[in-house]
């Protein structure tokens, strides 16, 4: 019987004809489509309708139409159920706010919602919340994907259905046995969970699709394959993006049939998502965000992912081209899995390398003007015109000299050296744990810009130990020119010198701050400071909802999360076409819409800190803002660090010291911060995640072209440049000041 009920319930994209209503037989694509549509529509908005209902005070204003009223007892019963302290439903609204709302939450499956709103206004709710409430309920609408084509949009006017908590509990019994009850079980294709998730089918068929496409581009790399089959290489991806991102779609739908409420707010909260492919097999994502049309990005993963806010930002999407692949032929991508198998015992043996690229740190005190040296003797961290180049190292020295006292007290502060080394080694310990784990056996190794262990160091070991393909991860999530960009450039200067690396497959991850993973895991963090912040009564979001029921103006949602990033000069952003301001601020519009997603409402700013030297930077500057802050009164603050994932000089001792210190004596009274991610597990697998989906984009960098920001200035900027160069180095070399402070160092 488990075998015929197994075949029953196969996959949707085999059946291809389904009864109407009467049990006739539909064959027709339109026939089917609109059956589809027909139960959907039954299904969210006339669900159970009959002569019976009570018609009387249940009308629906936005539907225009009389709908069912859910008993008082059936909501009652519903909530004695529930049990305290389990985890969010659907609805992302914990239990004990349903239970503590008392008679509203029994009433809010039945009155008008306007009722509603108005009863939430009375109770002296917030109007940004009611807002927010009515946003997550209005003008939703669907269409349901079938195994052929999509149905037209449909309006979804129901918000609720609680009868949803019923049918977990009833027995299904079939031909009079009772069918066991079990956590997880394939439905239509798809493995579904207990808690309605699919989870564990969208993480399987992800493997599985990796573990393909790792075949097949070990197998195309094979200098014994046929150069023929090689071109097809982009379509084999894109044949298989498509089925990832198919299986996402398909399994919200199926999503949408169970859990109904989860269904609706995501549709509603990622505005509406449009996926098409065209015969040639490429596929193209839509989202329709307040009336605006915006192509969505394909993540490695093969899920689509909007740039957060209205605005199109050419700069984040340069960094993410290699990632929409388009294909030629579908013949050739129908053959995919017997090619595959055909030819994968031919395959060499890979050994994967990982680089990781950071900064670096001085590990003494004796360090530091050394250290200094390197990093201002770096053309992407003191940018001079050409024509000045001769005058790098000398400005160096001299700079490094001048400011070396100042951060020797600021690494004296934080116990005499920097902890960058020791942190990365870490994290390269859990990456290849966490790399492992995902079955993947890679090799990583630490390369630092101006400190030990150097870049170049890294880069021999990985030739010693005759690596096959190399993934390049800078651990900065934003690319900069002066932090990722100075490190690749570290990298292609080898490259272009070196016979091996000319001809290894590299792929580089330039930025990550997009990513799934690293935006919960940033998250996560701050959600757990905001918890601890004030006082553990204030932990949870909803129950400052309920607080605000008697006293609006407390809690919580009052604490600022301050954004401060590291800053660059703004000449980066204005004339190098450096996307680090666009990045972050894309990066930070993204931490907190997943913040609102989880019903954490605080306000927000951003800014940016650690300046050297007399040019502008980014603004607003970190201890401008503070001072403001606390002039307006803000009270509470909670200063996340957003640009470097470890615990460095610039958060331990400038953060937590001159800041806080500025801070508590403009008048902020309450201050906390966001340790940095360090070997956070979730953000570790997310890296580890990052890495895998890398690899089959590995090719030889001698055939890239390597961006050279120089060459896109005009003449004016290359003049205004020059003029500022020179004005620089004027003002350098004949202070008096640095020219004292060079000559005491040299006695
Ligand atoms: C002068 C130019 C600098 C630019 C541009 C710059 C960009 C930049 N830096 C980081 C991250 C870090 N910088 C760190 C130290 C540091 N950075 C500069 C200068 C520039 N940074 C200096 C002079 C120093 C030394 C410390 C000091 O004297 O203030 C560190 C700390 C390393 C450690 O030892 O703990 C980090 C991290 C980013 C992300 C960035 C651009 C986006
Ligand atoms: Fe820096």
């Amino acid at each position: 019987m488990a075998k015929i009920l197994e075949r029953k319930t196969r996959d949707i994209g085999q059946v291809n004809c389904i009864k109407d209503g009467a049990g006739q037989l539909l064959v027709k694509d339109e026939e089917i489509k609109h059956r589809w549509r027909e139960y959907f529509d039954k299904l969210f908005n006339g669900e159970n309708e009959s002569s019976t209902i009570e018609l009387d005070d249940s009308f629906d204003e936005t539907s225009m139409r009389f709908v069912r009223r859910i008993q008082e007892s059936e909501v009652k019963e519903a909530l004695k159920r529930m049990k305290r302290g389990k985890a969010m439903g659907p609805d992302c609204i914990p239990i004990e706010v349903w239970k503590g709302l008392g008679d509203i939450a029994i009433a809010y499956d039945k009155i008008p919602r306007n009722v509603m709103w108005s009863a939430l206004e009375k109770h002296k709710v917030p109007a940004k919340y009611i807002t927010l409430i009515k946003y997550m309920y209005d003008n939703v609408v669907t269409s349901v994907r079938t195994s052929n084509v999509d149905t037209d949009d449909f309006p979804i006017k129901i918000g609720l259905h609680q009868g949803t908590t019923r049918c977990e509990e009833e027995e299904v019994s079939l031909d009079g046995q009772v069918v066991p009850r079990k956590d997880t079980f394939r439905y239509l294709g798809s493995m579904l969970q207990e808690d309605g998730g699919i989870d564990e089918d969208v993480n399987h068929r992800i493997k599985a699709g990796w573990m393909k496409w790792r075949q097949a581009s070990g197998i195309l790399c094979d200098k014994r394959v046929p150069e023929k089959l090689k071109e097809h290489k982009s379509c084999f991806r894109s044949i298989w993006e498509f089925n990832d991102n198919d299986c996402g779609f398909r399994a919200l739908v199926l999503r949408g049939t169970c859990m109904k409420t989860f269904w609706l707010s995501s549709t509603r909260s990622c505005g509406k998502v449009r996926c098409s492919t065209n015969l040639a097999g490429s596929t193209k994502c839509e989202q329709n965000l307040h009336g605006k049309v915006k192509p969505l990005l394909l993540s490695a993963s093969g899920k689509a992912r909007g740039t957060s806010g209205l605005v199109h930002r050419s700069a984040v999407l340069k960094h993410q081209h290699h990632l929409s692949v388009r294909s030629t032929s579908t013949d050739v991508c129908t053959t995919f899995d017997e090619d595959v198998k055909g030819v994968s015992s031919h395959a060499v043996e890979e050994k994967i390398g990982v680089l990781l690229l950071n900064l670096g740190g001085p590990e003494t005190l004796n360090d530091v003007q050394p250290f200094l040296f390197n990093l201002f003797a770096d053309p992407d961290i003191i940018r001079l015109p050409r024509l000045f180049r001769f005058l790098q190292r000398p400005l160096a020295k001299l700079i490094s000299t001048f400011r070396a006292p100042k951060s020797k007290e600021g690494y004296a502060s934080i116990g005499g050296g920097s902890p960058l080394r020791k942190i990365t080694d870490e994290q390269a310990n859990a990456l290849k744990v966490a790399l492992k784990s995902k079955n993947l056996e890679a090799d990583i190794y630490v390369g630092m810009r101006y400190w030990y262990p150097f870049t170049e160091e890294a880069i021999d070991q990985i030739k010693k130990d005759k690596i096959t393909k190399l993934v390049v991860l800078p651990l900065y999530p934003q690319y900069s020119i002066s932090t990722s960009g100075s490190s690749i450039r570290v990298l292609q200067n080898i490259v272009k010198e070196d016979q091996y690396f000319a001809g290894l497959p590299i792929s580089i991850i330039e930025s990550w701050y997009q990513r799934e993973g690293y935006v919960k895991s940033m998250a996560d963090l701050i959600e757990k400071e905001l918890s601890v912040f004030t006082n553990p009564e204030e932990k949870f979001p909803w129950a400052c909802a309920l607080e605000f029921l008697q006293a609006p103006a407390s809690g919580v949602w009052t604490v600022m999360i301050f954004f401060s990033a590291h800053g660059v000069p703004l000449t980066y952003v204005k004339d190098a076409g450096d996307p680090y301001r666009d990045q972050m601020e894309d990066c930070i519009a993204l931490i907190m819409e997943e913040l609102k997603s989880r019903g954490t409402l605080n306000d927000h700013t951003l800014a940016y800190q650690s300046r050297v030297g007399p040019v502008q930077w980014l603004k607003p500057y970190t201890d401008e803002v503070l001072v403001e802050l606390g002039q307006k009164g803000v009270k509470s603050l909670l200063a996340v660090p957003v640009s470097f994932v470890s615990e460095h000089i610039e958060t331990l001792e400038e953060i937590d010291m001159e800041y806080r210190e500025l801070a508590l004596e403009s008048g902020i009274e309450n201050w906390g911060r966001v340790p940095a991610l360090g070997c956070t597990s979730s953000f570790i697998s997310d890296l580890a995640d990052a890495v895998v989906e890398a690899l089959p984009s590995a090719s030889a960098m001698t055939t890239r072209k390597v961006k050279d920001t120089d060459s896109d200035m005009d003449m004016m900027h290359y003049l205004t440049k020059m003029f500022f160069g020179s004005v620089l180095a004027f003002f350098l070399l004949l202070s008096p000041r640095l020219v004292s402070a060079f000559r005491n160092t040299l006695h």
